[in-house]
């Protein structure tokens, strides 16, 4: 583990989480899949939307098959699932145990339905529920991947200069830490490479005729995801939370 090992890792997804945008975009918007109200009596037997249970099912049956024995995963739901069918495997443990819990799943959730779904999808329904909650599944599932891989980050900065990390974790100063591990330069190298990617990958391939890579000349209806909107879901809430999860893990590691 090191501070190339984890940027490359958080670049590849990079990849994955312009890809997952770029299927949620397809559907349109298909707000009764969102909403406990279409469920059962009136919602009130049921208590929980289409997506959430769509997205509790799917997780129980991942846990099953072991996609959590990975401390790299972590289910939005919490799972009393006895046994997993996988093949045992012993995973490298890079995280520090006492700070490995942390992690912004709840903030993601409330992020990803209320702030980034109404910027990607269209206005519209056209009843394709499962797939398209199946998409969101996997957009949520490469964002908290991403994000919550700032404990990894953070393990990394902090046996780059344990001195001065734990001074700042004894004496609690969030604000510091938060200024310590913060390089903005490599935050705008990240947004402007996400935004390109979102254009270069976003792009509808003809047999002829040029890959545009830059995003002043063409307009933005021409892409698959609008890069500008990538480009806010990494400055707004990516990133911050990234860094969050970095902050939380450091003020764990010396428990
Ligand atoms: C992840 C890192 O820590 C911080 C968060 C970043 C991000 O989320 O992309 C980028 C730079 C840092 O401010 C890093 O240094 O690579």
């Amino acid at each position: 583990l090191s501070l190339d090992t984890v940027r490359e890792f958080l670049t590849r997804e990079e990849d994955t989480i312009v890809f997952s945008l770029i299927e949620r975009a397809r559907y349109p918007l298909n707000r009764p899949a969102y909403d406990p109200i279409h469920l059962g009596d009136g919602g009130r037997r049921l208590n929980a939307s289409f997506a959430e249970l769509f997205i509790r099912e799917s997780e129980a049956v991942q846990s099953k098959a072991g996609r959590y024995q990975s401390l790299q995963e972590i289910p939005f739901f919490a799972y009393r699932v006895p046994f997993t069918l996988a093949p045992p495997y012993n995973f490298t443990r890079e995280l520090y145990p006492a700070a490995a819990f942390v992690n912004v799943n709840d903030a993601i959730w409330s992020m990803y339905f209320n702030e980034l779904l109404p910027l990607l999808a269209k206005n519209g329904d056209d009843g394709n529920y499962a797939v398209t909650v199946d998409s969101d599944l996997a957009c949520l599932q490469v964002l908290s991947r991403r994000i919550n891989y700032g404990r990894y980050v953070a393990e990394v900065k902090f046996r780059g200069d344990q001195q001065t990390y734990t001074s700042l974790i004894q004496a609690k100063d969030r604000d510091a830490l938060m200024k310590l591990l913060t390089s903005e330069a490599q935050e705008d190298v990240v947004k402007r490479r996400v935004e390109k990617k979102a254009t270069v990958f976003g792009q509808s391939i003809t047999s002829d005729g040029p890959i545009e890579t830059g995003v002043n000349n063409s307009s933005v209806t021409d892409f698959k995801v609008n890069p500008s909107v990538v480009y806010k879901l990494y400055d707004q809430w990516v990133i911050p939370l990234t860094k969050q999860v970095e902050v939380e893990y450091l003020l764990h590691r010396l428990d």
